[in-house]
């Protein structure tokens, strides 16, 4: 099957998106760290190393494993028309407002075009003035502007691969994102719905990139087919979320009646739903305890009219909200970091809570968090251990650097 299912956390994975890190990780400097959400720079091979590990384990656990540069330079080679295209709009995406460097942005990116998957990559990687061919001459600008800087910037975030879209049924919220450096990424998913032959007509879209407000696929939690979580926080504001509402209920094919916004700390720490919270099996979850006092849960129902929407504020504690949500009769919740705070706070920071499902009980971790990865298998889960040096620098973990396209349903 083609197209999009994931209606669960954990069924069986099936089929999921990655990104190896390239070499945008090379362009990130310490004064450009910060713009780029990095809080160090990784050593690329190693961080390669590490990420080709983490597909490896997920091949071995029965996941097809597709690289977004790889799909997206399906794309990219269905015609020159979208090539150009392509390349035109992510010139303007990245800023770039001269004629004269247009041009020439252009001429240098198009010397790939034999190359669809270079192409990906170069688009990833960003460009130095000194790659361009400029004459100092003729330009004010140029003649005063160092070499090495950065013309068009990399986008060092795309080996997150959950954030950009993400996937919700059968259909996908092509996200705003809360960052410039990230908004530009959603290019290649809107790329990819609008002409890969697997994923166009048959992929409903929840959410453009287009929109005014700004939400992020580390917020979208598929808790079943018929309840969905969203985190407001950071990275995604209410009034999206208002808006995915109302796009989901109004939409036949989706079958989604609950959708649960988790209300969490505005701080980078926590930046996503996901950072805080996952699910891992049929009834259990990691969660950072840091979260549990200020949590504030909102349920929203589709309104008597199309287009309404009714919410209320859950008072319940979060097991009975989720025991509520799933049909069970209990919920276990795992501490990132079990009872002891620094653990929790230190490995929270390095993804502790963010797992990677990929059947029931069955979750990838980073081998760093140490503390909460010997909790988890004490519970009895199946921890499958991922080095993570070098790829925790960019703070985001197995969930984050995933994106299911496909999962096995199911049964409770
Ligand atoms: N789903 C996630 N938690 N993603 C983490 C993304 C990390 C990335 N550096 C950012 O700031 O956007």
């Amino acid at each position: 099957m083609q197209g999009i299912n994931v209606k669960s956390e954990i069924g069986q994975l099936k089929r999921v998106l990655l990104h190896r890190p390239g070499k945008e990780l090379l362009n990130l400097t310490p004064d450009t760290l910060e713009r780029l959400l990095f809080d160090d720079i990784p050593y690329l091979e190693a961080a390669q190393q590490e990420h080709d590990a983490f597909a490896e384990i997920l091949r071995n656990h029965g996941v097809e494993v597709l690289y977004l540069e790889d799909v997206m330079a399906e794309v990219l080679d269905l015609s020159h028309e979208i090539k150009e295209e392509f390349v035109k709009q992510w010139i303007n995406e990245a800023g770039i407002s001269t004629g004269l460097y247009r041009k020439k942005i252009y001429d240098y990116m198009m010397q790939y075009q034999d190359d669809s998957k270079a192409l990906v990559l170069k688009s990833m990687e960003g460009i130095v003035l000194k790659e361009l061919n400029y004459n100092k001459n003729d330009s004010l600008v140029d003649i005063m502007s160092d070499p090495s800087k950065l013309v068009i910037d990399p986008m060092p975030n795309l080996y997150f691969t959950r954030d950009p879209f993400a996937c919700i049924g059968e259909g996908v919220s092509l996200n705003r994102m809360y960052s410039v450096t990230r908004n530009r990424e959603t290019i290649y998913g809107e790329y990819i719905f609008k002409y890969h032959p697997d994923f166009k007509d048959r992929v409903e879209k929840y959410y453009d990139r287009y929109n005014a407000f700004h939400i992020e696929g580390g917020d979208i939690l598929n808790i079943n087919d018929k309840v969905l979580a969203v985190g407001i926080s950071q990275r995604t504001e209410a009034d999206a979320l208002e808006m995915l509402a109302k796009n989901i209920f109004d939409n036949e094919n989706s079958t989604i009646e609950t959708i649960l916004g988790f209300d969490i700390p505005n701080r980078r720490a926590f930046m996503h739903l996901d950072t805080v919270f996952t699910q891992i099996d049929y009834d259990k979850f990691t969660v950072h305890p840091g979260i549990l006092g200020p949590l504030r849960v909102y349920r929203i129902v589709k309104g008597i009219k199309k287009g309404e929407i009714n919410v209320e504020v859950l008072s319940s504690d979060l097991e009975t909200i989720l025991e509520h949500s799933l049909g069970i009769e209990k919920v276990e919740l795992i501490k990132c970091g079990g009872e002891d705070m620094i653990a929790a706070e230190r490995e929270q920071w390095n993804d502790g809570s963010n797992t990677l499902c990929i059947s029931p009980g069955t979750i990838v971790t980073y081998e760093r968090n140490r503390k909460t990865n010997e909790l988890l298998k004490q519970r009895g889960l199946n921890v499958l251990e991922i080095p993570s040096a070098e790829l925790s620098r960019g703070r985001g973990g197995p969930r984050c650097m995933s994106m299911p396209l496909d999962r096995e349903p199911v049964n409770y």
